[in-house]
């Protein structure tokens, strides 16, 4: 495939993080321009080449195809509270407007105690109305996270759902049986082979859908359509190039019965993109942006990565993922 992309001339960014989120105090990642605007590639560091491919997918597509037709102008988006204390917890709840938290939980061995403080203090942030959901990623197996689940359940005076408490379909099934929570599945979907196999496993209530691991909006929009579930659009931690592409997926989907894993701009220190044109919520939602987001030049040069040999490195990858991809 010929894409037009400007490769040569893409940027690599580094921007850190305000608190430590799944391990990561710097993101990085590189923004590429196209045709059709900017598209962003930022697999995780851990990520093989080939598990890479489906990121460059949707910066290419990003870059070159429009946008599927919107359904909506304004995607209601969830605080995310990493694994902090519970008056930091507190604090950007309040601080947030949204009227959803997620949770993180499960963050080290014996975290238990912290979460159900975490939990509780975001709780009393939000007031019975709001509604709070946790995101284990994976880190119990059945039996923790059925006890697990129970008190914190109980602590947040029910939980709207919770994201991904075991690794398998099978573990995902067993603890939705045992438990009254309904379950959430994000990386059984966005790092499987076959996300149809969630729903026919019985193993969540709620299918978590990345757009930019999944290949883009557009192959997201298949797979959310495959799944036979409720979705939740969910951000992987990209700039606001890498939002707009979700927020544009949001804003495609024919049902959006609960509010989206995109507000996490506040988690970072800086944006590649003009001072007020930070996709962030406002009273808790955000404006699906009406033309492509581009990076602001000098915001840009700000967040341009200051070592030369992790510039290498994320060339080095993008080149290999591409001709992986078969991209060029
Ligand atoms: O869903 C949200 O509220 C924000 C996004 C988020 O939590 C994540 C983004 C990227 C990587 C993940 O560890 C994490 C998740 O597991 O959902
Ligand atoms: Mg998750």
């Amino acid at each position: 495939m010929t894409t037009d992309l400007d490769f040569a001339g893409a940027l690599v960014y580094a921007i850190p993080l305000r608190t430590r989120f799944r391990g990561i105090a710097v993101r990085e990642g590189m923004l590429i321009e196209g045709p059709a605007g900017w598209g962003e590639f930022c697999p995780f560091a851990d990520y093989d080449d080939a598990e890479s491919v489906s990121w460059l997918l949707a910066a290419v597509e990003q870059a070159t195809r429009p946008p599927p037709p919107r359904l909506r102008d304004r995607i209601p988006v969830n605080c995310t509270v990493p694994a902090v204390d519970a008056e930091r917890a507190h604090e950007l709840v309040a601080a947030s407007g949204c009227t959803t938290a997620k949770v993180k939980v499960a963050d080290h061995a014996g975290s238990l105690a912290e979460d159900l403080a975490r939990v509780e203090a975001v709780r009393s942030a939000l007031g019975a109305g709001g509604r709070v959901r946790v995101d284990a990623n994976a880190a119990w197996d059945v039996p923790a996270a059925v006890r697990s689940l129970r008190l914190l359940d109980r602590m947040a005076g029910g939980l709207e759902y919770a994201e991904q408490p075991c690794r398998t379909l099978e573990e995902l099934a067993a603890v939705r049986r045992a438990v009254d929570v309904p379950i959430a599945a994000d990386e059984s979907i966005r790092r499987a082979d076959d996300p149809l196999r969630v729903a026919v496993a019985g193993a969540a209530d709620v299918a978590v859908i990345k757009g930019t691991p999944l290949g883009g909006a557009w192959r997201a929009l298949e797979v959310a359509a495959a799944a036979g579930l409720p979705c939740v659009v969910s951000s992987a931690l990209e700039t606001s190039v890498g939002l707009a592409g979700q927020l544009a997926l949001a804003a495609a989907l024919p049902e959006l019965p609960y509010a989206c894993g995109l507000g996490t701009q506040s988690l970072f220190t800086g944006d590649v993109v003009a001072d007020g044109a930070s996709l962030r919520p406002v009273d808790g939602a955000i404006d699906v942006p009406a033309t492509p987001v581009a990076p602001d030049p000098a915001r840009a040069a700000e967040c341009r990565h200051p070592d030369p040999a992790r510039d290498h490195w994320w060339r080095h990858r993008l080149s290999r993922v591409a001709t992986l991809a078969g991209v060029g």
